[in-house]
């Protein structure tokens, strides 16, 4: 095996690698013909090789049969861009405050630039990609989401955070025939609201309520970190398996905050519409999914319902 996953050295006979393919048919088996919502976020994307892994990864899906939906983010890429615009971002719970001008950029960069930069890789891979975002065809659409912070006397009170939204409603039926078609949607997480206006939704949103939605088998959440951290910044405090009424109290002690927040509510949501599995996996690791689903490897959190 070459240093594409770090086992430099680790010869393969090509006994071994048929042994992998055999492992691999009981997962290929239960998850044939089935949808998997896997969210790429901004962390994950790093550098070309990694982004060519989730991407090989996706595209190899949909050749046994899986039906891949990507939903992607790009936090560090705005604030990149706001930043080069002479824009500071402020983030309320892991959520962009987003005023006007914000918005404009956060569209150019998450449907003009990535999106089309994911489409055209895994065009580039054997795939074939449709780029939407939640105004095409009315695929998703927005309500404005205030976020609940903490008072000093302990309450919680909701903030005015701009053209930030959370998904209203969702018309499965265009994933569903661009699935049959033989495509993978690449999904962008901009939306319009009621009132016109475009709204900057998290695509941990995003992806938990197109998971639930669409009945999806599994949601991958794919980040920069292992997964939940009991202790956050201490890798070996990783959290295998979460149940869904421990993420309350991890919350309320302060345990998961910031971006993790909107992802362990992306899991909670397709949990309830009944998902079977979510997972919080480490993107940077090369070809985390392919791992997660096809093979016994216990990497990132699990949260359950
Ligand atoms: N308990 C926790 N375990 C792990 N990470 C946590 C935890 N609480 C907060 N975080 C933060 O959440 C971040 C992941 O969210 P985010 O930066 O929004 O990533 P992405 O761009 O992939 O959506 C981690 O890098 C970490 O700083
Ligand atoms: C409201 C809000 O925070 N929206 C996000 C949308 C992009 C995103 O979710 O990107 P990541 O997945 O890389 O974090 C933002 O503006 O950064």
């Amino acid at each position: 095996m070459n240093g594409d996953n770090g086992n430099v050295g680790m010869e393969l006979t090509a006994l071994d690698k048929a042994g992998i393919l055999v492992e691999a048919l009981p997962y290929i088996k239960k998850f044939y013909g089935k949808i998997v919502v896997i969210k790429y976020g901004g962390h994950a994307m790093v550098d070309r090789r990694l982004k060519q892994a989730v991407i090989q990864d996706v595209v190899l899906m949909k050749y046994v049969g899986m039906h891949p939906v990507l939903v992607h983010g790009g936090g560090p890429d705005i604030t990149d861009m706001l930043r080069k615009l002479g824009k500071e971002s402020d983030f309320v719970n892991g959520l962009r405050v987003t005023d006007r001008e914000t918005m404009e950029i956060v569209e150019m960069v998450l449907v003009g630039k990535i999106n089309k930069e994911i489409v055209a890789l895994i065009n580039k891979t054997g795939g074939h990609a449709i780029g939407l975002c939640g105004k095409d065809a009315d695929l998703f659409e927005a309500a404005k989401k205030m976020p609940e912070v903490r008072k000093a006397d302990g309450s919680w009170e909701p903030v005015d955070i701009g053209f930030v939204g959370e998904v209203a409603r969702v018309n499965p039926e265009i994933i569903k025939n661009v699935i049959k078609e033989g495509y993978i949607p690449v999904i962008a997480p901009t939306a319009v609201g009621p009132d016109g206006e475009s709204y900057n939704i998290n695509a941990d949103y995003v992806a938990g309520k197109l998971a639930a939605a669409l009945q999806a088998d599994k949601l991958v959440l794919l980040t920069d970190v292992e997964g939940i951290m009991r202790r956050p910044g201490d890798r070996e405090s990783r959290m295998s398996v979460i149940r869904m009424e421990e993420v309350g109290p991890l919350r309320e002690s302060g345990v998961i905050s910031g971006g993790m927040l909107p992802k362990v509510e992306a899991c909670l949501d397709a949990l309830r519409a009944g998902v079977n599995r979510t997972h919080i996996l480490n993107g940077r690791q090369p070809h985390a999914v392919l791992l997660e689903i096809f093979t016994d490897e216990g990497i990132g959190t699990m949260v359950l319902p």
